[in-house]
């Protein structure tokens, strides 16, 4: 079975194995991803696989309109979120987050608390 990819930058790979960031914000060029669809998930810097993700939903959302929920959801403040995403698209006003939980080499959760 073949799976759609995702990158991530390599700064976040050891939030997302340690289940510390679950849910990614991007922009419309990524907005295709379905819920129960499973992401290879690669370093955006020299494309190293790292985990598989399964995607939990994909909800449309305004920049201004992010919040702490996201933030924490990211393991960042909300500050370093809107700074992060300022930073990556330029100018962008819309976005979707993507809900994700990590799975384990078996393709099942990974989570020891879910
Ligand atoms: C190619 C590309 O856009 N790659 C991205 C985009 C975003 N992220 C991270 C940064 C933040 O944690 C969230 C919100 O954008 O997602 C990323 O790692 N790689």
């Amino acid at each position: 079975m073949s799976y759609r990819n995702i990158t991530f930058f390599s700064r976040f790979e050891s939030d997302i194995l340690a289940d510390r960031k679950t849910i990614t914000i991007r922009d419309q060029s990524e907005s295709h991803f379905q819920p129960g669809e499973i992401l290879t998930v690669a370093r955006n810097e020299d494309d190293q696989y790292f985990c598989h993700i399964r995607v939990n939903a994909v909800t449309p959302i305004h920049f201004d309109a992010l919040n702490e929920q996201h933030a924490v959801q990211e393991n960042m403040t909300l500050e370093e979120l809107k700074s992060v995403i300022q930073t990556i698209y330029p100018g962008q006003n819309e976005f979707v987050v993507i809900d994700f939980t990590r799975l384990d080499v078996t393709g099942n959760v990974a989570a020891t608390n879910s």
